[in-house]
């Protein structure tokens, strides 16, 4: 197998990369740094965790090396956190060439940006919504002759969800020389495929691993059929279970909103569980703190929204508990992600309710792996489930007291500000987008009263009442509590 040297890197880098620990090269490293070497834009879609964020730094520090000057490289993220990471990277493996790098991301200091940006530093490292304010706003740096364009998690960038980055993208092509090298990497690119085209047109080449499952081999897919009202229980068992099996031991948990992250993160500190939050509703510096506070292992537990789906890459992580089924199989395969990289073992657990039957059904489709049932003794949940809800209550109280949802709302309207945008236009958008939801709800409902009618005929035609445990398979019958 070809090493780094046969790569055609220079030795520095491959003396680097040893430094680091990167012996031999991986497939997308294998697949895309000559292409990238030899001029070409590059579309490069690999698993989560299978080293594509040196399959890019690598050409474009040899690249710098041969002719450096700044800006030459830019590269965009979709989160705060992505942007320290890659910096890391490139500084650690940019370190013999006095590499100068700048992040420009929200919630930090938009002066002490600006001046570093006017100070030529040769990497960018961006969020859009940012950098795009700093473009509109400022004469006293220019990206007109950047050498590299990279749009980590580029899928991400381009689709148009709840955080939309493509007015913001306008700003930036429009500052970006037309001559440059587009560099597009994602574990999911596929969906975007056509978009992202349009962006590389120098002599494109498509990198894609060929596997017949989407996720890592070496993680361990199971689902948790549980119904809505006992999750919480069933968390807390599984994180207790965990806790007492395995002397070292981090968990990742997801959840749909920032103030189930918040209510579940009080939760399960009351329950003495090592638990720090990182979601949107959090100051930056809070978010890097509780982040470092993780990695270091301080605190075991990570409960997070899809702020940390994507790209995070911290070794230690052995598990992933979704709280709630993932509605997109895409954001489902990047926050499994986060364990099983780099070849490391690791596990994942989806917590599904009697709704989500159908969310399971196309993610597994998308994988293309079955989910197995993870097995849970059922009397123990029972007896932590009082407890459980009202502890979860008491939280909720608390939030409430403290203008939770309120101080979200302020915060919104001063960010949307910042950034230039209209909050009632906003508004009117997400109105748009609660329309969408409830229809999505109202399905929901007809599927649930569909199950109900089924569960009720089958019931009459064995003459009996119906059990009342939950079904240990994802057929879809509806489950019922464990009582
Ligand atoms: N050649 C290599 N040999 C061994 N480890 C490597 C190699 N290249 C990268 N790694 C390590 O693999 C881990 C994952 O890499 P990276 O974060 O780039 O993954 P990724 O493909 O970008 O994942 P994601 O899709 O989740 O963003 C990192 O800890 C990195 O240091």
């Amino acid at each position: 197998m070809a090493g780094f040297a046969e790569l055609g890197l220079s030795s520095w880098l491959v003396e680097q990369c040893r430094q680091m620990g990167l012996k031999q090269p991986t497939p997308v490293q294998l697949g895309c740094i000559p292409a990238i070497l030899e001029g070409r834009d590059c579309l490069g879609c690999a698993k989560t965790g299978s080293g594509k964020t040196a399959a890019f730094v690598l050409p474009i520090l040899q690249k710098l090396s041969e002719d450096p000057y700044g800006i030459f490289c830019l590269v965009l993220t979709p989160t705060r956190e992505l942007a320290y990471q890659i910096a890391e990277q490139f500084r650690v493996l940019g370190k013999p060439l006095g590499l100068k790098d700048c992040i420009v991301v929200g919630g930090m200091d938009m002066v002490a940006q600006a001046l570093e940006l006017s100070r030529k530093p040769h990497v960018v490292i961006a969020t859009p919504g940012r950098l795009a304010d700093h473009l509109r706003s400022s004469n006293t740096f220019s990206m007109k002759k950047i050498h590299f364009l990279v749009m980590d998690e580029a899928d991400r960038l381009l689709e148009q969800g709840c955080t939309d980055f493509t007015v913001d993208l306008e700003v930036i092509l429009a500052a970006v020389p037309a001559r440059r090298q587009t560099l597009l990497f994602s574990a999911t690119l596929t969906d975007t495929l056509r978009e992202l085209q349009g962006l590389a047109t120098n002599q494109p080449f498509f990198w894609e691993a060929q596997a017949p499952v989407r996720t890592v081999e070496q993680l361990d897919q199971r689902y948790l059929l549980v119904p809505e009202k006992v999750k919480d229980a069933y968390l807390v068992h599984l994180i207790q279970n965990f806790q007492d099996e395995h002397e070292d031991w981090s968990i990742i948990i997801f959840t749909n909103t920032c103030k189930t992250c918040q209510i579940l993160c009080m939760m399960l500190r009351k329950f003495s569980f090592p638990t720090v939050a990182l979601h949107s509703m959090m100051k930056q510096k809070e978010r890097f703190a509780a982040l470092a506070k993780f990695k270091s292992s301080i605190y075991r537990i990570l409960i997070a929204t899809d702020v940390a789906s994507r790209g995070l890459d911290i070794p230690t992580v052995q598990v992933v508990i979704n709280h709630n089924t993932p509605g997109l199989p895409k954001i489902y395969i990047h926050r499994v992600g986060r364990t099983a990289r780099a070849g490391r073992q690791g596990q994942a657990i989806t917590l599904v309710t009697q709704y989500d039957i159908h969310l399971v059904h196309a993610i597994e489709e998308q994988i293309k792996k079955k989910l197995e049932e993870f097995p849970v003794e059922e009397a123990q949940v029972l007896q932590i489930l009082t407890q459980v809800n009202v502890v979860r209550r008491e939280c909720e109280i608390k939030l409430e007291a403290a203008n939770f949802d309120e101080k979200k709302e302020i915060n919104k309207r001063k960010q949307m500000i910042l950034e230039g945008k209209d909050p009632d236009l906003e508004a009117k958008r997400k109105a748009e987008l609660a329309k969408i939801k409830q229809k999505n709800r109202r399905f929901k409902e007809k599927v649930e009263q569909t199950l109900q009618r089924q569960k009720a005929s089958r019931a009459d035609r064995r003459g009996r009442p119906p059990r009342a445990r939950p079904e240990a398979s994802l057929s879809p019958a509806p489950a019922q509590g464990p009582a």
